[in-house]
């Protein structure tokens, strides 16, 4: 456990009508505690997840187009609006991590082929190969095995962008493996019904305009994927008979 507490540095904010302190979620935003090795951020689309992961990987310097530290390189429209209004409590303090996006992947696979060419073992830390030459979900499974290690907080931005619901499973034993030693932790922006019944986690929800903690079986994810299972003909049927 590292990182404690994200507080907005409300005193710093000019206007609170304009993006990000526009999004309900950031405007309510003060102070969110974290004392849980791995913390989930859920809601409904554009509720202001990837504006609050993004600013953390910001602080952390961490480039905010995906990657640690060391990853240079430049996506359009990937930085971030809220980095500079948030402040960060560690202890302690770490500098060792990754931030991912799903959406911007892509253009970090090509960084590292960039990068990894000449390399002694190249790709060693990412499969032993191009994550250009892996799908998308291997790659995804390759840099969760091989990069990621102790000492370290990960951003993650919806990480089941890629994966079956059984590399899910792989992904849930995997975040075990790292946190069981407690010298890693994970933040993770999703939507997977299937992450979010990872035990132990804190389920932070950015829905009705704030950020507040919510038990498992109360989130729609699971609510609604639950009854979607149990009723799916009736469901549907309701679902279409709006659109008539
Ligand atoms: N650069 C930007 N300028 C203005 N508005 C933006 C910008 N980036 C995002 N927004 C808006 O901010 C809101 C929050 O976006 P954000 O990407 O944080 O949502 P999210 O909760 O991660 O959504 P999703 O679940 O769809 O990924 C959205 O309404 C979005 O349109």
């Amino acid at each position: 456990m590292f990182l404690r507490n994200i507080q907005l540095q409300r005193e710093k904010v000019t206007s609170f009508s304009t993006y990000p302190f526009s999004i309900p979620a950031i405007h309510q935003l003060n102070g969110i505690e974290l004392n849980k090795p791995v913390t989930f951020f859920i809601g409904e689309n554009g509720t202001g997840k990837s504006t609050l992961l993004e600013a953390i990987a910001d602080k952390c310097d961490f480039n905010t187009a995906g990657g640690g530290r060391n990853n240079v390189y430049d996506v359009d429209a990937s930085e971030s609006a809220l980095g500079e209004y948030i402040r960060l409590a560690w202890l302690p303090k770490v500098t060792n991590g990754f931030f991912l996006r799903a959406e911007s992947f892509y253009h970090f696979a090509t960084h590292l082929d960039q990068i990894e060419t000449g390399a002694l073992e190249p790709y060693r830390a990412y499969g032993g190969k191009s994550l250009h030459h892996q799908s998308h979900g291997e790659s995804f499974l390759s840099l969760f095995l091989n990069r990621f290690n102790g000492g370290a907080i990960y951003l993650l931005d919806e990480p089941e962008a890629a994966l079956s619901p059984n590399r899910q499973f792989t992904f849930l034993r995997i975040l075990h493996d790292l946190t069981k030693k407690g010298d890693c932790q994970f933040i993770i922006a999703t939507h997977s019904p299937i992450l979010l019944g990872y035990p132990d986690a804190t389920i932070l929800s950015f829905d009705n305009g704030k950020i507040e903690q919510v038990k498992y079986e109360e989130t729609d994810h699971y609510r609604v994927t639950k009854y979607f299972l149990q009723h799916r003909e009736k469901f549907l049927e309701e679902l279409f008979a709006e659109e008539e």
